[in-house]
């Protein structure tokens, strides 16, 4: 953002022109908010940076616009600079109401008083976690029962990571300026934001391409380009045939979740290879899904010591036609898991390793990265907070986007650190944070069918860190459109309508948080 607006300083537009904007979108959101009363009354809290100057700007609007305003500052203004100090003077000029310095006492009848109040004591220039008399101010502010505006961030908010160590204003919206900051998709920042409003304040798209940001949106601008319909004249195997190794008797609906979500995302023909204990439950249970068994299959489990128990894997891959694999859901811990990794890995052209592939390697991780440097195509590693930080001890104190960001550089893998807030990293950088899961999506089986979703988009021929993408937000719109309640089963017949679409009204995936 910094560069963002410098770009466009640079360009000829004055500074104070974006905070005018800025501010003025604060304020008309902020009426937006205001329905109830017939005098509304704002209490405008402003800090000592350019997020107090929006503040400044809010208040002169709507001061103008006939409402009552009350401002608390934290700072004398004789301690502002800059834009805020011509926002501050432009306000006083205004014949906004004097301001008061921002104490607990005025804070709390402040608060007996307003409708509303808007936040304008940190943003973009927090840098540390909020300390004593601040957090006591927040709060307060929290505790109030007066509905809150944020400007840019709730203060408290780091908006490069997402964290609040210091604790954070909660807002009931936030409006942001040009494009939304990690820190409204990040837990625990999201949790303080609400709604966030992304407006556009006269920054162009066009510094973009000078700043190359390698951080987005988890959204359709993303991968749709890599994404296609099955062509007319195509059969089935354009489309690829993944297929998905299941466990043993005990342990085979994750395999078949995984299996028929594939086949849902798109991929031409779906195998699931179980042992053969496991055949007769998953063929009673599966159509389209084809299953096979798998010679010396319960060995497969991990159930067993055997050195040559990946031995039907590789004889299986040699039909080059089974292009993409997925192993891990159900599967089984373990030194024979680790073995038909290895197989996998050596013998498929792309791969997606989930749940007990990634714990088996729990003592090893760096026979498992070496691994994958020699698989073919891309691979994706789906892991759980709990599955990250058995596979990467040393990174799991890390923000969420650092932590994925390392660990997909280290294993050489696309890594989809799941949760509320899933975050997709290439090993080449590029990151994206998923805005789209319902919390209806934390429950048992979830995971493998995103893992399953990931592995048809990967049979298609997608890249790696695009068809994770994709498949993490296809998750998050089934697990939408199925709503309430849902569980696992629900979701793949969920990924219909979301492709549909996607083909039909391709741009409407743009932009979308919930
Ligand atoms: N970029 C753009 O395009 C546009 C940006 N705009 C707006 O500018 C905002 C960024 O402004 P900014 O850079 O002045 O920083 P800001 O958020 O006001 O905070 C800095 C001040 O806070 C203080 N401070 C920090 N942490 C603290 C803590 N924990 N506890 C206590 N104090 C703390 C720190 O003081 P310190 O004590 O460190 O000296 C410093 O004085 C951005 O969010 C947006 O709203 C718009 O006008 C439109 C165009
Ligand atoms: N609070 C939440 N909000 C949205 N999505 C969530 C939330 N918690 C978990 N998820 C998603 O649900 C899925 C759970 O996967 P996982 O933990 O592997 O479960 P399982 O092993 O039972 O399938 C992941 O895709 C994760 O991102
Ligand atoms: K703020």
């Amino acid at each position: 953002m910094a560069r963002a607006d410098k770009l466009t300083i640079a360009a000829g537009t004055p500074g104070i022109d974006l905070m005018n904007a800025a501010g003025g979108a604060v304020a008309d959101v902020a009426q937006t908010m205001l329905t109830t009363s017939d005098l509304p009354s704002v209490l405008i809290l402003c800090g000592p940076g350019n997020n107090g100057g929006d503040g400044f700007v809010a208040a002169r609007l709507l001061h103008e616009r006939g409402l009552e305003v009350k401002t608390l500052l934290l700072k004398k203004p004789s301690s502002l600079k800059g834009d805020a100090a011509l926002a501050y003077a432009a306000m006083s000029e205004a014949g906004v109401p004097q301001w008061l310095p921002l104490t607990p006492a005025s804070l709390k009848k402040g608060l007996t008083e307003a409708d509303l109040v808007i936040d304008a004591l940190f943003g973009a220039g927090l840098d540390r976690p909020l300390e004593g008399g601040m957090v006591k101010l927040a709060g307060m502010v929290n505790a109030g029962g007066v509905p809150v505006l944020a400007v840019d961030l709730p203060s408290g908010v780091n908006g490069a990571d997402g964290s609040a160590g210091g604790g954070a204003v909660r807002a009931e919206r936030t409006v942001t300026f040009f494009r939304q900051k990690p820190g409204h998709l990040l837990f625990p920042g999201r949790g303080f934001c609400g709604v966030v409003d992304c407006v556009q304040i006269g920054i162009k798209a066009s510094v973009l391409e000078e700043i190359e940001p390698d951080l987005t949106l988890n959204d359709e601008r993303l991968w749709r380009q890599d994404w296609h319909s099955p062509a007319a004249g195509g059969h089935k195997y354009d489309r690829g045939h993944a297929v998905v190794f299941g466990g043993p008797v005990h342990a085979t609906g994750a395999g078949r979740l995984a299996a028929g979500a594939a086949l849902r995302a798109g991929a031409g023909l779906v195998t699931l290879a179980c042992p053969p204990s496991a055949l007769m439950v998953n063929a009673c249970h599966l159509t389209a899904v084809m299953v096979r068994p798998l010679r010396r299959g319960e060995e497969l489990s991990g159930d067993v010591e055997d050195e040559g128990s990946a031995g039907p894997i590789r004889e299986m891959l040699e039909d080059k036609r089974l292009n993409a694999a997925l192993i891990g859901p159900g599967f089984g811990v373990g030194p024979q898991t680790r073995e038909c990794v290895m197989a996998v890995l050596g013998a498929v052209e792309t791969a997606v390793l989930d749940a007990d592939a990634l714990t088996s390697y729990s003592s090893s991780p760096e026979a498992l990265f070496f691994a994958i440097a020699g698989c073919r195509g891309p691979v994706v590693l789906t892991p759980h907070a709990g599955e990250f930080r058995r596979l990467f001890p040393d990174l799991f104190s890390l923000d969420k986007l650092s932590a994925a960001r390392q660990a997909a550089q280290r294993s050489g893998a696309v890594v989809v650190l799941k949760g509320a807030d899933t975050v997709i990293a290439a090993p080449d950088g590029r990151a994206a944070i998923n805005g789209n899961a319902p919390a209806w999506l934390a429950t048992a089986g979830s995971g493998d069918v995103l893992g399953g979703i990931i592995l048809g988009l990967l049979a298609q021929g997608m890249p790696g860190f695009e068809a994770a993408a994709m498949g993490v937000w296809m998750h998050g719109e089934a697990g939408r459109q199925a709503g309430p309640g849902l569980t696992a089963e629900d979701l793949a017949p969920y990924l219909k309508p979301v492709i549909a679409r996607l083909v039909e009204k391709p741009g409407q995936g743009a932009h979308e948080i919930r």
